[in-house]
């Protein structure tokens, strides 16, 4: 963390811009596992670039696999531009070491791969990784058959003794604090000896689209998957074990970044194109269509991509945002700008990510003049005229675009460490000031 402050630029003007938005950290990285485990070389194309990327990549790195970066890869396949050839290891090595930072792709998603190294794999991260929860994954790689030294913690530090291969087979898993326990065995369940079969135990899975998006690539790179929504037993997955191929794949931008310059739209009443939004994903930010038409905006594709149009009058919305928690934040911020009251529920999940995210915000807003209270699982928010003032982002990506939209249209917000952006979206303070025309 520094003790930067970034004066939030307002806007002067409704915004009339084009975007282009970086590669999806969750199909980068879970591109960069599948093709970690395949029997052959991969291409990741347009990956994501930040330092959630990065970490994944170095972590990959540490067992053995090769990540090479390039920025001219039309040799390989289709698709040219940037990209990351991916080498799989001969086999998977420890001893090694993994910094997992505050990524919870990271944190929940290498941990399985460690379990079929052959070695000791040691994991830490920042500080907030040894609060987040990690129980889904090292209770269920124990009974898979893995030793893991964790202390006694339940987390982070912890080291996974991987032995070179993992029984695998049946598995009792609570997932209602993350869709990610589930995402990390369905990833290399494939290279289990038995593969896996998934129990929900717990309450609501939340972000069920990334479940989903899991499920769709672990199929794309050959594996067998049966998933809830095929018509299978409510909250259980089986992942049949077999080889995975390396893939040649495009990565979609990620449309969850893509809120704050749609709520740009929404709040100076102006118009954001999105490019390359793809007609069909799994990714929970295509969400952002249905929620910021409520909230009184309107979309439609165009050749370019999606184009969104606001009037400069928002909508307050009583929204569930179980399934697509990670657009709370910049949702939260409009809803404070909006003409009336919002209710945002089915989140509680949210106290668990970056950083306790329904506290963040409520502590956050209320500091600008705002009047939003918690609720157990979520926030109500009563629009109130605010003020500026130095808007605290606990190292959360998602909380400094959020000020970044509150600041279009409040003079003086200061953002504490926007650089935190750089763990999705290193370039934004750029873009922003781009889309504003104050580049
Ligand atoms: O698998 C993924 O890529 C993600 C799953 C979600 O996690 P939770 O289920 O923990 O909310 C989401 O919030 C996170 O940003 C990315
Ligand atoms: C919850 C998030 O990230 P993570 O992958 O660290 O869970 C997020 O990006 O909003």
């Amino acid at each position: 963390m520094t003790d930067s402050l970034w004066p939030a630029p307002v806007a002067t003007a409704a915004v009339d811009a084009t975007v282009t938005i970086p590669g999806s950290k969750s199909a980068t990285n879970r591109a960069l596992v599948l093709a970690a485990l395949a029997d052959g070389p991969g291409w990741v194309r347009r990956p994501l670039r930040s330092r959630d990327s990065q970490l994944m990549a170095d972590g990959l790195r540490a067992l053995g696999v090769t990540v090479e970066e390039t920025v001219n890869a039309a040799s390989g396949g289709t698709g040219g531009g940037e990209a990351w050839r991916v080498i799989p290891a001969e086999r998977l090595l420890g001893p090694a070491r993994v910094d997992v930072g505050n990524a919870g792709t990271v944190m929940r998603f290498l941990p399985p791969l460690a379990a079929l190294a052959d070695g000791p794999v040691h994991f830490d991260g920042d500080p907030r990784s040894h609060e987040r929860p990690q129980h889904g994954v090292i209770d269920a790689l124990r009974v898979l058959g893995a030793r893991i030294d964790d202390g006694g913690r339940g987390g982070f530090p912890l080291t996974v003794h991987g032995t070179g291969a993992l029984d695998g087979g049946p598995v009792e898993v609570d997932a209602s604090s993350s869709s990610q326990f589930i995402s990390a065995l369905l990833l290399s369940a494939a290279r289990f000896q038995h593969g896996v079969e998934i129990r929900n135990t717990g309450g609501s899975v939340p972000s069920l689209p990334h479940i989903r998006m899991t499920v769709d690539m672990v199929r794309k790179a050959g594996g067998q998957v049966d998933a809830p929504e095929d018509g299978g037993e409510k909250d259980v997955w089986r992942v049949t074990p077999g080889a995975l191929i390396g893939r040649d794949l495009v990565v979609e931008p990620d449309l969850s970044n893509a809120a704050p310059f749609f709520a740009a739209a929404l709040a100076t009443g102006g118009r954001v194109t999105v490019r390359d939004w793809p007609r069909h994903t799994y990714q929970p930010g295509d969400q952002l269509r249905e929620i910021f038409t409520a909230m009184g905006g309107s979309c439609e594709f165009t050749d370019e991509g999606l184009e969104f149009t606001g009037t400069g009058k928002i909508s307050g919305i009583e929204a569930d945002l179980h399934d697509v928690g990670e657009l709370t934040p910049v949702i939260a911020a409009v809803a404070a700008l909006a003409g009336s009251e919002s209710h945002l529920y089915g989140i509680a999940h949210l106290r668990l990510h970056e950083t306790d995210r329904l506290a963040a915000l409520a502590r956050e807003i209320n500091a600008l003049g705002g009047d939003v209270t918690e609720t157990e699982d979520g926030l109500r928010i009563r629009p109130r005229p605010l003020h500026g003032g130095v808007f605290h982002t606990y190292e959360d990506h998602r909380l400094a675009t959020a000020a970044a939209v509150l600041g279009l249209l409040v003079d003086g917000v200061l953002v504490e460490d926007v650089a935190t952006t750089a763990k999705t979206l290193p370039d934004f303070p750029r873009m922003w000031a781009d889309l504003l025309g104050q580049g």
